[in-house]
């Protein structure tokens, strides 16, 4: 979806978000002009499914006791043809693998976004990591196209270099913005936008186009303020004042390879 079709549609963004960061998920998706809808009830998933244009599932605050419920909620969506991206926060520590492990196994991820810690655990391959974040350095395009070919689903990969890959077409975006690195929250986020442009149909595009959306409105924040706190709100400024022109020429500026 264009940037434009989704200020015109206003596609319905479903999260089943963690408890961390709902508001700022919510606010990103809302500034960009999509519409977000946060719940946890096993009750209304038939109607909010039907509804939204697409599901964003976030493990970060799984509870064993709500796990069925998760899987439920992806297979809904499956039958109903809308679009689920997993964020798998810091699937690398064991007792988090469990509820990705069961998802993946009883429903369809069509995209998964993570950091490349979290990628690294999909493709098999060792990426050092503290807690939510990825500490190590490695080789993120061969860690995103593995990952894609393990999962089958499109991969898209976060953090100074951003990489996208179906398993066939891997695409990247190098742009060091450290300051997006600095506030928890920018990476459910991010997974939330990439369910956003994914509403009209999945495509490595679309993917591709939200992630640099956030990536060009980290650049245009961070030449404004210097500190995490006034960044989170220029980012969501510079979010809600990103143009399809200013996208368009960010994309095809040089910035994207593949
Ligand atoms: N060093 C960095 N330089 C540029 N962008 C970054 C950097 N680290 C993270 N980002 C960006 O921050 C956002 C969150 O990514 P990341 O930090 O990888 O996710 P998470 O918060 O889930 O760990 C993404 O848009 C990513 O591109
Ligand atoms: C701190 C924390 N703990 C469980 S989920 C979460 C938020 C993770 O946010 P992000 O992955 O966007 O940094
Ligand atoms: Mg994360």
């Amino acid at each position: 979806m264009k940037l434009s079709e989704i200020k015109d549609k206003k596609p319905l963004v479903f999260n089943y978000a963690n408890y961390v960061t709902p508001q700022f998920v919510a606010n990103v998706v809302n500034v960009i002009g999509g519409s977000p809808i946060m719940a946890r009830e096993l009750e209304e998933f038939p109607d909010l499914v039907a509804a939204s244009d697409a599901v964003v599932i976030n493990s970060g605050t799984w509870r064993r006791s709500e796990l069925l419920e998760t899987i439920k909620l992806a297979q809904l969506a499956n039958q109903a043809g809308k679009v689920v991206v997993l964020d798998p926060v810091a699937v690398g520590i064991p007792s988090r693998s469990l509820p990705v492990v069961a998802l993946m196994a009883d429903a369809q991820i069509d995209i998964i976004r993570g950091n490349a810690a979290e990628i690294a655990w999909f493709a098999g391959v060792d990426f050092s990591s503290q807690g939510i974040d990825a500490t190590g350095n490695g080789d993120v395009r061969k860690i995103a196209l593995l990952a894609a070919e393990k999962t089958g689903a499109i991969i898209a990969l976060s953090g100074k270099q951003d990489v996208i890959s179906d398993g066939h077409t891997t695409l990247t975006i190098d742009v060091d913005v450290p300051l997006l690195a600095t506030n928890v929250g920018t990476g459910d986020a991010l997974s939330a936008l990439i369910g956003t442009y994914n509403g009209d149909g999945i495509s490595i595009e679309n993917t591709m186009r939200a992630m640099a959306t956030m990536k060009l409105a980290g650049v245009k924040a961070s030449k404004k303020v210097k500190t995490p706190g006034y960044f989170v709100n220029q980012l969501l400024d510079e979010l809600y004042l990103l143009s399809e022109n200013e996208l368009d020429a960010f994309i095809n500026g040089g910035g994207i390879h593949d």
